[in-house]
C-alpha cells in the first residue's frame, strides 16, 4: 500500500516546523550518543553568557561547527543530517569555577576532507568561536581517530630516524638560537654558528622573526651559515646541523629557500607556526620527499593558547602539527622564562612522543589517543634555559628533546664556544650521573660543581646565572574532576 506524501517526508514533524528552535531540540545533544571509534571527538572549555542553559550552549557549539545555522532550514531534509549533525554529548562543571563547563562533542568522520587540517579547523574552531551565547570559548582537547590521522603524513623524519641520521643517542640534543635575533650581517651570522657548534652544540637556529630583511638577505645567512656547519662538523667528527628558517611571504619563496638549503647539504630546515597550517603540511611534504628534517618554531600560540578561558590549548596545536608532519616543536621548558607547568608540559611531551596516550586528566589529556603510527615529534626546549637548570631539564623533559639555550650560550662572558662547552659538559655530566643510578635530581648543583673543576665554562655560567629562575605562576594549569573518564 502506498504512503500518504504527509507520513512519506519529515517535513510535517515538529522539528522541520520553520523558525527558531533550540539547538538541543534540533538534534545536537544526544546524552546517550554511543561514541564510534572512527568518531573526531572535541572538548571545548565554554563559559555561557548569563542565563544560557550549559546544556544548550554546548549543543550550539556543536552545531554551528558542524552543519547548522541559527534557524531551522528544510535542506537539511536533502542531506543525511541526523548523521552528519555533531553531537554534544556531555557536559561537566569545571571544578572551582561557577561559570565554566566542559562540553564533549562527537563529529562523524566524514564532515572532514582527509588530510586537511584547513579543513578540520575551520569547523572545530571556526565561526563557533566568536558565537554570541558564549561568552569564551577554549578547545582544550581532541581525539583524533585512527582513520582520520591515516590519511595524514605525520612528521616527515621522526625521533627515530633523526637520531639515525645525526648519529646521537641516549642524551638530549644541544642547540642554540643565534642572538641577537636581527641585525647581524651574513658574515658574523655564520661566526655564531660555527663558535657554537665547535663549542659542542648539536645544532644551531634561526629565531623565528629572521627571513630575509634588509640586513641580511636569506642567501647570505644560508652560504655563511653552511660555512659554520662544515667547519664545526669537519674539527669535530660529529654530524652538525643549522636550522634555516625558510619562513617567507609565498609559498614558492619557502620552496626556493628550503631548496637551497639542501641544494647547499644542510640536513635541517625551519618554518614558524604563523605560515599557516596548508603552508605547513605543504613544507612537510617536501621535507619527507627531500630527506629534510623540519623544524617548527611555535611563533604566535601564546596569543591564543595562553589564557584559560579563550582560544585553545597548546596540545591540541601538538596534536595538529604531529598530523601535519613537522618533526620538532617547541613545546616549554618548565623552568625557562616562558609560560609552561610542569605537569601540563608533560602533556604536550607525551603528545608528541608516545605511539598511545591514555586519558590522564593530571596531564590534561582528557581523550585515550593511538597514534596510528605516525612517527615521533621532537619537542624543543626553548626559552630563558641555561646550564645551572640541567638536572632540572633532564628530569622533566628526558631524552628526547632538544634543549635551546639562546642566551645561555651566546651571552656566556668568555664567547659563544666557552658557553657551547658549559651547556656539553653540563649535559654529559648530568647524563653519566643518572646512568649511574645517582640520584641527580637532588645532587644536581653539586655533579655540576665537581664537573666545573675540570671545565671553566661550565665555572664561569654557573657563576654568572647562579640565581637566575623564572618563578612565575603558570597561566594554564590542569582542572579536573577526578572521576571523570572522556571515553566513556
Ligand atoms: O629565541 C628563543 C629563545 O631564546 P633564549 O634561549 O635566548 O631565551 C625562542 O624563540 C623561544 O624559545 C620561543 O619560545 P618557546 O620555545 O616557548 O616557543
Ligand atoms: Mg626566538
Amino acid at each position: 500500500m502506498s504512503q500518504s506524501v504527509e507520513s512519506r517526508t519529515r517535513i510535517k514533524n515538529e522539528r522541520y516546523e520553520s523558525g527558531v528552535i533550540p539547538y538541543a531540540k534540533m538534534g545536537y545533544w544526544d546524552a546517550d550518543y554511543v561514541i564510534k571509534d572512527t568518531d573526531v571527538l572535541a572538548m571545548f572549555r565554554m563559559t555561557p553568557q548569563k542565563g544560557v542553559d550549559p546544556v544548550e550552549c554546548a549543543a550550539a557549539i556543536a552545531g554551528e561547527s558542524s552543519t547548522a545555522t541559527w534557524t531551522v532550514v528544510w535542506t537539511d531534509l536533502l542531506t543525511a543530517c541526523d548523521l552528519y549533525r555533531a553531537k554534544a554529548y556531555r557536559v561537566d562543571p569545571v571544578p572551582g569555577a561557577t561559570d565554566q563547563y566542559f562540553a564533549y562533542i562527537a563529529y562523524e568522520l566524514d564532515l572532514f576532507e582527509e588530510g586537511s587540517l584547513a579543513n578540520l579547523t575551520a569547523s572545530i574552531i571556526g565561526n563557533v568561536f566568536g558565537f554570541k551565547a558564549v561568552n569564551a570559548l577554549r578547545l582544550e582537547d581532541m581525539r583524533l581517530p585512527i582513520a582520520y590521522l591515516k590519511t595524514f603524513q605525520g612528521p616527515a623524519t621522526g625521533v627515530i630516524v633523526e637520531r639515525e641520521r645525526l648519529d646521537k643517542y641516549g642524551r638530549p640534543l644541544l642547540g642554540a638560537t643565534v642572538k641577537p635575533k636581527l641585525g647581524l650581517s651574513g658574515k658574523n651570522y655564520g661566526r655564531v654558528v660555527y663558535e657554537g657548534l665547535k663549542g659542542g652544540l648539536d645544532f644551531l637556529k634561526d629565531d623565528e622573526n629572521i627571513n630575509s630583511q634588509p640586513f641580511m638577505r636569506w642567501k647570505e645567512r644560508f652560504l655563511f651559515g653552511i660555512e659554520g656547519v662544515n667547519r664545526a662538523a669537519a674539527a669535530a667528527g660529529e654530524v652538525k646541523g643549522h636550522y634555516f628558517n625558510v619562513t617567507a611571504g609565498t609559498m614558492e619563496d619557502m620552496y626556493e629557500r628550503a631548496e637551497f638549503c639542501k641544494e647547499i647539504g644542510s640536513v635541517i630546515c625551519m618554518i614558524d607556526l604563523v605560515i599557516g597550517y596548508t603552508a605547513i603540511q605543504s613544507m612537510a611534504i617536501w621535507a619527507r620527499k627531500n630527506s629534510m628534517i623540519l623544524h617548527l618554531h611555535r611563533a604566535g600560540n601564546s596569543t591564543y593558547s595562553r589564557q584559560k578561558t579563550h582560544g585553545m590549548n597548546f596540545r591540541v596545536i601538538c596534536k595538529w602539527m604531529r598530523m601535519a608532519g613537522v618533526d620538532h616543536i617547541h613545546a616549554g621548558t618548565v623552568v625557562g622564562k616562558l609560560e609552561g607547568d610542569p605537569l601540563m608540559v608533560k602533556g604536550f611531551y607525551n603528545t608528541l612522543l608516545e605511539t598511545q596516550t591514555d586519558v590522564n586528566l593530571v596531564q590534561g589529556l582528557f581523550f585515550a589517543q593511538d597514534w596510528a603510527a605516525l612517527n615521533k615529534c621532537m619537542p624543543v626546549a626553548s626559552g630563558g634555559i641555561h646550564c645551572g637548570q640541567m638536572h632540572q631539564l633532564i628530569n622533566y623533559l628526558g631524552d628526547d628533546v632538544v634543549l635551546q639555550f639562546g642566551g645561555g650560550t651566546i651571552g656566556h662572558p668568555d664567547g659563544i664556544q666557552a658557553g657551547a662547552t658549559a651547556n656539553r659538559v653540563a649535559l654529559e655530566c648530568m647524563v653519566v650521573a643518572r646512568n649511574e643510578g645517582r640520584d641527580y635530581v637532588t645532587e644536581g648543583p653539586q655533579i655540576l660543581r665537581n664537573a666545573a673543576k675540570s671545565c671553566g665554562p661550565l665555572q664561569t655560567a654557573l657563576d654568572l646565572w647562579k640565581d637566575i629562575t623564572f618563578n612565575y605562576a603558570s597561566t594554564d594549569t590542569a582542572d579536573f574532576v577526578e572521576t571523570a573518564t572522556a571515553n566513556k
